[in-house]
């Protein structure tokens, strides 16, 4: 049976974190926020990039000032050219009034473009305009608008193999590249696993009448164990499953997502390398373990679950 270990974290605008590895990535956002420099955050899916934007800006000396976010993958071309740039009445089919874009509703602020490399190459185009010129006009607008804006972009890709396939300007890149930060993905902090999930679990015994207090241990190795390449996102979600499919007061194996099992390549490599180091060792599990640096019991539980005892 696992209980809460009461793990407190470190909180950075709802970024939780418990991990060395993210308060040391977070010191560096922190020395780099006070300047007007471009940011791109890198991260995969769910790694909290959103969050970190949002931080930069309010530790920032915009914090006062408005900050926006749009996300580039969700908008068509033109939805994105108007959220951006606003538009005068007619300017479209559909454009019944005038409408203010972002860069000038962040003008002094900071503006949070996510998925930045779905940004399509025309509007790629007009925004290093506006990084060069800090001027830009409203589309069917003939007026020049000023604006200064702090940019904070976000990427799961490398911009740069994007430039190389001409699917993402090389100057564009540059400019809003000034200051590259690698958001740690999940697995890489170590002990945010275990502390997220508690927080989560907590949260949702808050706003439900279930309340989990344990999880059994088959449960919980698998859930340490796993890679998370939904990140947060994904052991978010999948707290919120545990917690709604099961019953009592403690999480059992068979409350987990098949998509935790799903790893049976991994599995398979798993059982061969089992099998060698039970031979290499005449089956002495103390000298296995300590060769795999696993704890005597994770190897007995990895030898029943490959049927190898
Ligand atoms: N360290 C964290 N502590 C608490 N909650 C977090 C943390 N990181 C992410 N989250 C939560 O996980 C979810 C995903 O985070 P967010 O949207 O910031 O990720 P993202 O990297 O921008 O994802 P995507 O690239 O898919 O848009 C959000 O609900 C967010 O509040």
């Amino acid at each position: 049976m696992k209980k809460n270990p009461k793990l407190v974290p470190e909180n950075y605008s709802g970024l939780l974190t418990v991990s060395t590895q993210m308060k040391q990535f977070v010191h560096k956002v922190e020395r780099v926020a006070k300047t007007n420099a471009s940011i791109l955050v890198r991260g995969n899916t769910g790694t909290g990039k959103d969050l970190i934007a949002r931080h930069i800006h309010n530790i920032s000396l915009r914090s006062n000032q408005s900050y926006k976010a749009i996300n580039c993958a969700t908008l068509t071309g033109e939805l994105m050219t108007s959220e951006l740039f606003g538009h005068v009445k007619g300017a479209y089919t559909g454009a019944i009034s005038d409408r203010k874009g972002l860069l000038q509703l962040t003008d002094k602020g900071t503006l949070f473009l996510d998925e930045i490399a779905e940004m399509p190459l025309d509007i790629q185009a007009r925004l290093l305009r506006v990084l060069q010129d800090k001027e830009f006009s409203p589309v069917g607008s003939s007026q020049t608008l000023k604006t200064d804006i702090r940019l904070i972009s976000a990427t799961h890709e490398s911009l740069r193999a994007l430039v190389a396939q001409k699917k993402f300007r090389e100057d564009l890149m540059y400019r809003i590249r000034v200051i590259p930060l690698f958001l740690p993905s999940l697995v890489e902090r170590t002990g945010d696993v275990e502390m997220l999930l508690w927080h989560f679990i907590e949260k949702l015994n808050n706003e439900n009448p279930r309340k989990v207090i344990a999880f059994d241990e088959d449960s919980y190795e698998v859930l340490m164990n796993y890679e998370w390449p939904g990140n947060v996102r994904e052991l978010q979600n999948t707290c919120e499953y545990m917690h709604a499919i099961g019953e009592g007061s403690t999480v059992t194996i068979d409350d987990l997502p098949q998509d935790l099992f799903e790893l049976e390549f991994e599995e398979n490599d798993e059982k061969m390398k089992l099998a060698k180091l039970m031979q290499k060792f005449n089956g002495k599990r103390s000298d296995v373990a300590l060769e795999m640096g696993c704890s005597r019991a994770t190897l007995w539980r990895k030898l029943k679950q490959h049927q190898l005892t």
